[in-house]
């Protein structure tokens, strides 16, 4: 709707006087199809235009997620007009099992504290050839200025789109930014993302700090003067502190860059100088800092592995990214935007069978995003016939399945497993270690982690105590 429109009060008085039966009527006629989904991508109403589109009729798609409907293909590039800019967004979405092209219109629902309530659809086959013309001006135009053709994000999760979003707020500036989370879950990629958006004019450069010998790591960094050290060319060398002027250094695993060096990275960060190795003349540099970390960095700060004044530079703005098992709704979409890309690649036309669908939702992914997307690639390269189905598993996995015989069947997901086991753990510590210092020795983690294991799972103990 027009954001400026509204509707006199006259001719809400003459909609209130229409029986609810016209608008059914209406919808249910409807040549185009109308489909509303909550913010989570549910579908709450679609009419049955959607038989011509899926083969399903709109009882079958009610309460079902909208990826889990477009099974073979998913287009999310919608996705951050939705959230970030909360606009209206133009796709065309290629459905694989019919080799149908379909327009997209979604137009998001805001409730009063501007949050997405629902998002409203409309769906039409190829439009007629003039209305094509227009239509693709007018989707040139509408293009996010928040979003990537070279790096898609595939997300369906609201929680992640609101980091993104955030992310969005001080990507233009050069405030440094620390993305957490485990291996796999997409920190490079993330941060790569950052900078497309950010427009930075310069490069993107990343380094792996635990990857690089001590020595080494220096002149990667910073460059070295010419002939600095034995060996070393006589021209120098320039780092990639130097590179990425303008633009953005991504260093990941930051919780192993020695000491030493991070003396330098924070007047770096600071002072937007450094002193190539074996040099003495200053250098200045305008360059955006990304660090990424699975260590638990507060416990490398607590023990004195870490420089604190940097630490405290580096987090100004942190992300966390869940781990896969904690979204398992982008399961599915990242499963069928890998199958997608594969299939072009290889020249192949797999799907997936139901039940592979079921355990991809329920496996734990330990190695994340990453893992997901080895397999994918693994199971489209390898195996006859065009249905990707159990069988299809490599042995590791179906091994995995067998060691969890009844997660399938009991209803109690992954997640809600974990968290019942960490809260037993947390509990017991806390029952025979009281103080957050001593409880935090006795799981071997830093006394901030303690403190918010107490705070997440310890009420009941803590309310149990200061009764008695
Ligand atoms: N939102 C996303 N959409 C699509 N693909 C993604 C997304 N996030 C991550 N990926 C894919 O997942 C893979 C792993 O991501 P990435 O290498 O960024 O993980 P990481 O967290 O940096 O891992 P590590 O900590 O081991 O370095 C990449 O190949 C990337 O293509």
């Amino acid at each position: 709707m027009d954001k400026k429109y509204k509707p006199s009060k006259e001719y809400l008085a003459y909609l209130d006087s229409l029986p609810k039966s016209f608008f059914v009527t209406v919808l249910e006629n409807s040549y185009n199809e109308h489909i509303v989904y909550d913010a989570d991508g549910k579908i709450l109403y679609v009419n049955p235009a959607c038989i011509r589109h899926y083969g399903l009729k709109p009882e079958e798609m009610i309460n079902r997620n909208n990826a889990d409907v477009y099974q073979g293909y998913w287009t999310p590039p919608g996705l951050d007009v939705f959230y970030v800019k909360k606009d209206t967004a133009f796709l065309r979405q290629y459905f694989i099992p019919s080799d149908s092209v379909f327009y997209t219109i979604g137009v998001p629902v805001l409730n009063e504290e501007q949050d997405i309530e629902m998002i409203i659809g409309t769906v039409q086959e190829e439009p007629v050839k003039e209305w094509d013309v227009d239509y693709n001006k007018k989707s040139r135009t509408s293009k996010s200025h928040f979003k990537s053709e070279e790096i898609p994000l595939i997300s369906v999760s609201y929680q992640y789109w609101k980091i993104v979003s955030e992310l969005k707020e001080v990507s233009e500036s050069t405030i440094p930014i620390m993305l957490l989370g485990e291996s796999g879950t997409g920190k490079t990629y993330m941060a790569k993302y950052i900078h497309e958006n950010s427009h930075k004019e310069g490069l993107f450069m990343a380094l792996n700090c635990a990857a690089i010998p001590e020595a080494l790591l220096e002149s990667e960094l910073f460059g070295y003067a010419g002939g600095a050290f034995t060996g070393a060319s006589k021209a120098g060398k320039v780092g990639l502190i130097e590179m990425a002027n303008e633009g953005t250094l991504f260093l990941d695993e930051i919780g192993d860059m020695p000491l030493s060096i991070q003396a330098k990275l924070l007047d770096v960060i600071e002072n937007k100088r450094y002193l190539p190795v074996g040099s003495t003349k200053m250098k200045y540099v305008n360059t955006r800092i990304i660090t990424a970390t699975n260590k638990d960095i507060d416990q490398l700060v607590a023990e004195g592995e870490f420089r604190e004044d940097l630490y405290w530079r580096i987090c100004t703005f942190k992300a966390i990214i869940p781990p896969l098992r904690e979204r398992v709704k982008d399961i599915l979409p990242l499963a069928t935007f890998f199958l997608k890309n594969f299939n072009l690649s290889y020249n192949k036309s797999k799907r997936f069978s139901k039940e592979i669908i079921s355990f991809f939702q329920e496996y734990p992914w330990p190695g994340n995003i990453r893992q997901l997307k080895n397999l994918i690639e693994r199971l489209v390269v390898t195996g006859r016939g065009n249905e990707i189905s159990m069988k299809s598993l490599p042995d590791y996995l179906l091994e995995e399945t067998k060691r969890f015989p009844d997660y399938q069947k009991s209803g109690v997901g992954f997640n809600k497993r974990v968290d019942a086991f960490k809260k037993e753990l947390v509990q017991k510590a806390y029952e025979q270690y009281p103080t957050i210092r001593k409880l935090a020795q006795a799981l071997e983690v830093s006394p901030t982690t303690a403190q918010r294991l107490v705070e997440k799972y310890c009420k009941e103990v803590s309310e149990r105590s200061s009764e008695m």
